[in-house]
């Protein structure tokens, strides 16, 4: 399923627009807090963190709940609440609270409600150190809404931050769920429902819908992937590898040497044109070293485009992809080098770069985002860190030039390949090369 992201400003919207009050949208909150404790753990003893906004709130109201379930709770409060909806959660539990500070006393399930949205700055050194400090000595961490410490919008940590097991995003996942380094923090990431309704152009990528293959059909049906290879013959060797057994009927690959240890149903040809009809997809950019009138052969076809690596460095001026039907594939280092110094968030860059080249741009990274230049944005899933490893941004190449040659749209084809990528990482195990991410593909595509 697709999971909405919305920003600080898009939930404070959605909450305002919502059917039900702020205070029923807490005590959904707290109680859906309290539903995951329970789910993943018998009554046990749990020491719930409360800070002074509505992230506090949302704690005091879980405790309720969770004392009702027969959890032995504790809260401890960095303040009194300021809110007036926490001041109401405050009131409405009977139980003690204790200060939070140097002197708290562990438990063996902590729940963190200190900020969530709306943390403006740092944690204070004391106060990081003793969540910290709790959170180590706690057997199952659970965050509310966000981990305390990490900005919403950008996912940057502003002080440390632990790594939960669980955080229970509540609404709709924020941008920092899914961006780096705040993403590696939250652990499995769960959203509660509390009535929050609202559409966002931003989301977390889901297993995508390929489109079938028909059972009359010849190998053009399924795509015909045409490589250009360059310089170096590994690159463009593992992008054809890819494409093949990510189902293209046709993998061809012009280059002016053979290159050895490739499937031979993989055709190798010095001769041939960018001009063929039954071309699905074009791909240059692996492997190719400094012969960017690649890049200028490649733009006469008049069919979609794959440019990664070399390829994207060679381009010069986004510009000039402007009315081209293409995809971009950078790593941080080749953004940089095509569109410069781009302000934002890793998020707010992803979508300047596609707006500047106005075409489908795949961020890479440990948090790859993929965005059109209408302002869609896919957040990919997190992906095993064993991906990086030389080669593997060859194989994603190859992947997403299979799936725009089998029919699919530039920013579908795009969303999906980084999906089926990540989850053939999961399936080669760490350590991986390259080459394991290929043997997992056929039972993914
Ligand atoms: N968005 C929604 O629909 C809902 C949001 N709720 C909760 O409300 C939260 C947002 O609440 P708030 O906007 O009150 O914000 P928070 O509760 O995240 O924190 C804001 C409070 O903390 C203070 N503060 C910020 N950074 C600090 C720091 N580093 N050190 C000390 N104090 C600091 C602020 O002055 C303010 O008093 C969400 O994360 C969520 O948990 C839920 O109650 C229910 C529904
Ligand atoms: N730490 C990480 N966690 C998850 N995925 C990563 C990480 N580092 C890199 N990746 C992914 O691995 C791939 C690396 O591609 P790229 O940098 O182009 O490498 P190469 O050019 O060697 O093929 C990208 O898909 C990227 O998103
Ligand atoms: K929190």
């Amino acid at each position: 399923m697709t999971r909405t992201i919305l920003t600080l400003e898009q939930m404070r919207e959605a909450e305002q627009a919502a059917e039900c009050s702020l205070g029923e949208l807490m005590e959904r909150a707290g109680e859906a807090l309290a539903e995951a404790v329970a789910l993943g753990s018998a009554p046990r003893a749990v020491l719930v963190l409360a800070g002074p906004g509505n992230n506090g709130g949302d704690g005091y109201v879980a405790a309720r709940h969770l004392r009702d379930r027969g959890f032995d709770v504790r809260i401890a409060a960095l303040a009194d609440p300021k809110s007036d909806l926490a001041v109401d959660a405050r009131t409405a539990w009977d139980g003690e609270v204790e200060r939070l500070g140097d002197d708290t006393k562990p438990a063996p399930i902590l729940i963190d409600c200190l900020f969530g949205t709306g943390l403006s700055r740092p944690l204070d050194d004391a106060l990081a150190a003793t969540l910290m400090r709790l959170a180590e000595r706690a057997e199952f961490t659970i965050a509310c809404d966000l981990p305390s410490g990490i900005e919403t919008d950008s996912g940057a940590l502003l002080s440390d931050v632990p790594e939960y097991d669980l955080t229970l995003a509540l609404g709709a996942l924020k941008p920092a769920h899914r961006l780096s380094p705040a993403m590696r923090h939250c652990g499995q990431v769960a959203v509660a429902d509390i009535g929050i309704d609202a559409a966002s152009d931003w989301f977390e990528i889901a297993e995508p819908v390929l489109p079938p293959a028909r059972p009359e059909g010849h190998k053009y049906d399924r795509g015909l992937v045409q490589l250009l290879a360059g310089e170096m013959p590994g690159a463009i060797a593992l992008a054809a590898k890819a494409a093949a057994r990510s189902g293209a009927g046709y993998v061809r690959l012009f280059t002016s040497q053979p290159i050895e240890g490739l499937p031979d149903a993989i055709v190798q040809t010095d001769q041939g044109s960018v001009q063929d009809e039954r071309i699905g997809c074009l791909l240059v950019g692996p492997g190719m070293g400094d012969i960017p009138v690649l890049i200028t052969l490649a733009l006469t076809a008049p069919k979609p485009i794959v440019f990664d690596a070399d390829a994207i460095r060679h381009v010069g001026d986004p510009e000039r992809l402007v009315g081209h039907d293409v995809i971009l594939t950078p790593h941080e280092g080749e953004l940089k080098a095509l569109f410069g110094d781009i302000e934002g968030s890793k998020a707010d860059r992803a979508l300047v770069a596609a707006q500047r080249c106005q075409n489908v741009v795949v961020y890479k990274g440990a948090d790859t985002l993929v965005a059109a230049p209408d302002g869609r944005l896919g957040f990919a899933p997190p992906a095993p860190s064993a991906l990086a490893t030389a080669g593997t941004g060859d194989v994603l190449s190859g992947i997403i030039a299979t799936l725009r040659a089998r029919g699919m749209d530039a920013f579908e084809a795009a969303c999906a390949g980084v999906w089926i990528h990540g989850r053939a990482a999961e399936r080669a195990g760490d350590p991986l090369i390259a080459d394991d991410l290929i043997a997992a593909l056929p039972d993914l595509t």
